[in-house]
């Protein structure tokens, strides 16, 4: 499905709800199957986490998680435990693309039996079950936090816990004490001095318990960018969230000062309001090594803005849905920006002209849908195969046209 969005008005002061965070809920449904005494509230719609629970229900030997990444990284740990089962985990032809041997070495080094069916290094795989009784491992930590995340979840079930040891620079560090702090929610021991977690056993039954899953702030960043793009005076109000969050991207908050947005904290939303109009000389600098979702938003954001933006510690991105920083950079010259990027970087050059009517191709990836669309606060321009925000963020387009954006 391509939508054309014609250029658009934001309507003012309307409040939006937004589905519960991904990552949170992809946690939480993996400890609900290690642990049923865990509820969950405010789960995502989205597909990665239906993905997420269907696989973790369904007594299939074949699971197939489509472009679900960290259901990818998370269900090769889950099933490495599941003693007596064997299964096949593959995914879209992009998701076999995505490496994966960092975090099979290290399950291996700690006892799994996991075999390549097609490509050393990358998805599908065939998993037997087993026990883990091996407690040291060390892995690269500069790939994908998803693989650490990973082996934390389980950490608990394992025979004698486990002590991980990150080599290299750290990166996506949040997502990381995002599985941390909700291990610890259920009470389950863990230390992170340096560069070396520990995770203790769960020798007793752990209490039952609610957890509320906070709204997701990467989908957020859309409504930032709206925002940012829209008249001084504006407001928006999103729900539900706090201050004190789990979600690294909530740096947005932060980050979008310097587009003139500022974020009130009300019990349990958010208003962003345009408070001020942005200095075209005004240059973006930013390292986004702890939040690379936010990166497409931010640069799109800039583009709508005529801003100069440098963004460093992008390195995530070239393995994600698509290759993130190339796709960036073809989609924002086709409407007139130039832009250079690196292996880890992306600087944007300053520039006063939107060419109209253009077409944005999202290659399978939600986020270049969502990046683009506020620019119809801009210009005219379509979006190609839009259904692909249903990977994160379902109610995307309604959610558009609730705030006053023409979209047909
Ligand atoms: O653990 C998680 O929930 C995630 C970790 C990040 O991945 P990387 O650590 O690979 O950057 C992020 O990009 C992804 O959308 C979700
Ligand atoms: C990178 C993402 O997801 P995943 O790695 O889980 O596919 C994302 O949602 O931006």
């Amino acid at each position: 499905m391509d939508i054309n969005i014609q250029k658009s008005k934001l309507q003012n002061q309307q409040t939006i709800q937004i589905t519960g965070s991904k990552s949170e809920s992809n946690r939480l449904l993996l400890l609900q199957a290690l642990y049923p005494q865990i509820s969950i509230k405010n789960i995502s719609n989205s597909d990665d986490s239906v993905l997420m629970q269907k696989a973790l229900t369904s007594t299939d030997q074949l699971i197939d998680i489509h472009h679900a990444g960290t259901a990818m990284r998370f269900l090769t740990a889950y099933f490495s435990i599941q003693k007596g089962r064997e299964v096949t985990i593959t995914g879209s032809k992009r998701m076999k693309e995505r490496p994966i041997k960092i975090l099979v070495d290290a399950l291996k080094t700690l006892g799994a039996d996991i075999t390549y069916l097609e490509n050393d290094g990358f998805p599908p795989l065939k998993i037997v079950g087993n026990t883990l009784n091996k407690k040291e491992v060390a892995l690269d930590a500069n790939v994908s936090s998803q693989y650490i995340s990973a082996l934390l979840l389980i950490a608990s079930k394992l025979e004698n816990g486990l002590e991980l040891t990150l080599k290299g620079k750290i990166t996506s560090v949040p997502y990381i004490n995002m599985t941390l702090s909700l291990l610890n929610e259920i009470d389950v021991k863990t230390s992170f001095i340096d560069n070396i977690i520990s995770v203790k056993p769960q020798t007793s039954e752990i209490k039952p318990c609610t957890l509320t899953v906070e709204s997701d702030w990467s989908s957020a960043s859309y409504f930032y960018s709206v925002i940012a793009l829209s008249d001084v005076g504006k407001e928006l109000t999103i729900a539900s969230y706090k201050e004190k969050s789990l979600q690294g991207d909530s740096v947005l908050a932060t980050i979008y000062k310097k587009f003139g947005v500022t974020t009130t904290f009300l019990d349990d939303a958010i208003t962003l309001r345009k408070s001020s109009s942005v200095e075209t000389k005004t240059i973006i600098k930013l390292d986004l090594s702890n939040a690379p979702d936010i990166a497409q938003t931010i640069a799109v954001t800039a583009f709508g803005l005529g801003l100069e933006c440098h963004m460093i510690g992008l390195h995530t991105l070239k393995i994600k849905e698509t290759d993130r920083l190339v796709a960036l950079k073809t989609e924002l010259e086709k409407l007139g920006a130039q832009v250079e990027i690196t292996e880890n970087a992306l600087h944007l050059k300053a520039s006063n002209k939107i060419t109209t009517d253009v077409s944005i191709a999202t290659y399978n990836d939600h986020r270049m849908a969502m990046a683009f669309a506020p620019l119809g606060l801009k210009t005219t321009l379509a979006i190609k195969n839009a259904e692909v925000v249903s990977k994160s963020y379902p109610q995307f387009w309604e959610d558009f046209k609730t705030i006053g954006f023409s979209i047909t």
